[in-house]
């Protein structure tokens, strides 16, 4: 019994356990990646949205720079009359301002005189400032931001498009993606003076803004046409900058609708195409813009890689699969502690069987339980409880059987087969020990008058009573057997003579004298006995018995009613 039932149901059990809580796992799995990844989608459009007002708040907040700068009396009053003095402190204050706002390429004064000349400009220069002197102050007046702004109402801001600056003469941010917002300044009387320019480095802004957004986020913005203007790859950005348009909803199909105006946010998954290193995320929403502005509105959009999403999902499933598996184990060895409990009186009763089988007690059996098991165990003590009798009783057939064979069944005296054996030992033993044996061959004389005068129940009773009378006078150790009909043989142990012999042979003549009662008579029974002898008479069984019958034979011959001895010759 390689592996028992016990090894093998836990095994099932265990196996259907761990499948069951296998596929429980992997359902719950899979329900839990699609909620994480919906509700990592949900945040990813939460941070776009968040984004996407930072970048309002931020333009307006220049908006207010814009104010503060273009409220300032020294404004005024240089753009009235200039002076160098004033325009030296304003060149501080611009620069104060742009070290606070690291998004700020350059800060102008520009006259609305003299073809837009700037008055004060103060740019950027790596980490430092400059003031550019007066002599590379240039004209202005052509540029919309310069000529459009001159024409709109006080504290109103006008914000150009988000363009490559090509403007020539800049210290910093030439060729960078940047806009500018201004405001004008009036006299009194309402009179346009001059505008106050801030120019706005967009990578940088934008960088800012997404300062505190994780490493692997990526930032897309478009303009209110949907010109790509931020995106990884810097190919796919300005494209109409460089006469071919790059636009957002033929890169991401699924911002077409957003574009369009039928919603106002768009979160789709993107797979490693469009300048993108792997598979994304990406949310993007439409952002409209507060200040007057050429752009109107701006659509601004994150993207997340797939795998980072799904990290959360992986990780669970790692969990549910450690949880299954060490739950599973758990399961196996309760259940096998379980079914080694269950089976343990069914190895009671294997071992009662056993000791059934080796003829040994049994010991105890469950015949209390009420279950299957208690039934097999009743079943088996009743099964134990026939073969014992059966048994018995075959053990009777064979007691039976063995004295048939042995005995003579009206007598009770051992059989010819028995005599023999009788015999056969007696002659061994008088071998061994050098001494004798007699047999006396003794046949009824006229027994078949009995017969037919008294009926054979008569025959049988003299037959009984002889048999008994003859066992009577003969010792305990000597043989009386019944050869068949009325012929007995009585086999002497040890008689040293033949005298002795012969003293016995007359002793049984004399036993049989006494009339037998029967059914209110008396039955009359006369014998002779033929004497034979080892070694004289034969050494054999056959010789011994056949020398007897014919000393026998020899005493009808003579008249019946005695004995004779065998010849020597035999
Ligand atoms: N009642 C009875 N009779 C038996 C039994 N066996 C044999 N007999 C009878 O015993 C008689 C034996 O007769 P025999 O030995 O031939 O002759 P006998 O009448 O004894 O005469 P002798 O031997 O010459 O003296 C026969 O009639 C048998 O039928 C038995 O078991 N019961």
């Amino acid at each position: 019994m390689k592996y028992g039932i016990a090894v093998k149901l836990a095994l099932l059990l265990a196996a259907v356990g761990i499948c069951a809580s296998a596929v429980t796992g992997a359902y719950s799995y899979g329900i839990s990646r699609s909620l994480l990844v919906e509700s990592s989608q949900q945040s990813l459009v939460a941070a776009t949205q968040v984004l996407g007002r930072r970048v309002d708040t931020s333009l307006e907040e220049i908006a207010r720079n814009l104010q503060v700068l273009a409220s300032h009396p020294s404004v005024r009053r240089t753009l009235r009359q200039p002076d160098a003095r004033l325009n030296a402190q304003l060149a501080e204050l611009f620069e104060l301002m742009m070290r606070a706002n690291p998004a700020y390429f350059q800060i102008r004064l520009i006259s609305a005189e003299s073809f837009g000349l700037e008055q004060v400009r103060v740019d950027r220069l790596g980490p430092s400032f400059i003031t550019v002197p007066e002599a590379d102050l240039q004209e202005k007046g052509h540029f919309s931001y310069v000529s459009e702004t001159l024409q709109l109402p006080s504290d109103t801001v006008y914000m150009s498009r988000i363009t490559i600056n090509h403007e020539r003469g800049l210290y910093t941010g030439a060729e960078r993606p940047s806009m500018q917002l201004a405001m004008p300044v009036h006299d009194g009387d309402g009179k346009a003076l001059g505008v106050v320019v801030i120019n706005l480095d967009v990578d940088g802004m934008f960088a800012l803004l997404a300062t505190d957004l994780p490493l692997d986020f990526r930032l897309f913005l478009a303009n209110g046409q949907g010109d790509i203007l931020i995106h990884p790859d810097h190919s796919k950005t300005f494209g109409f900058d460089r006469g071919r348009r790059v636009l957002l909803q033929d890169e991401f199909a699924a911002t077409r609708k957003l574009v369009t105006g039928a919603v106002n946010q768009v979160v789709f998954q993107q797979p490693t195409s469009d300048g993108l290193l792997q598979p994304v995320v990406m949310a993007f929403v439409r952002q409209p813009l507060k200040l007057r502005s050429e752009e109107g509105q701006l659509y601004v959009g994150l993207a997340q890689p797939l795998s980072s999403v799904r990290e959360g999902a992986q990780h669970l499933g790692l969990l549910i699969m450690i949880s299954v598996l060490g739950f599973g184990l758990l399961g196996l060895l309760g259940t096998l502690f379980l079914a080694r409990l269950v089976l343990r009186p069914l190895r009671q009763l294997i071992a009662a069987a056993n000791l059934f089988g080796r003829g040994q007690e049994i010991g105890y059996l469950p015949l209390e339980r009420q279950d299957e098991i208690g039934e097999l165990a009743r079943s088996f003590q009743q099964m134990q409880r026939q073969i014992g009798e059966q048994l018995g009783s075959l053990q009777a057939s064979q007691e039976q059987l063995k004295q048939m064979a042995q005995y003579d069944a009206l007598t009770e005296l051992p059989n010819r087969r028995m005599l023999q054996d009788r015999l056969d030992l007696a002659i061994a033993r008088a071998k061994r020990h050098g001494g004798c044996a007699a047999v006396l061959f003794i046949d009824l004389d006229n027994f078949k008058d009995i017969n037919d005068g008294w009926g054979h129940d008569a025959g049988d009773a003299v037959l009984v009573a002889v048999a008994q009378r003859l066992r009577l006078s003969v010792r305990g150790t000597d043989t009386v057997a019944r050869l068949g009909g009325d012929e007995f043989v009585v086999l002497l142990d040890g008689p040293d003579t033949e005298r002795d012999s012969a003293l016995i042979a007359g002793k049984l003549i004399d036993c049989l004298a006494p009339g037998i009662p029967f059914q209110g008579g008396t039955l009359r029974v006369a014998a002779s006995i033929g004497i034979s002898m080892f070694p004289q008479h034969g050494v054999t069984a056959q010789q011994l018995l056949m020398a007897a019958d014919r000393a026998m034979y020899s005493v009808k011959a003579n008249g019946r009613g005695g004995f004779g001895f065998a010849l020597l010759q035999d």
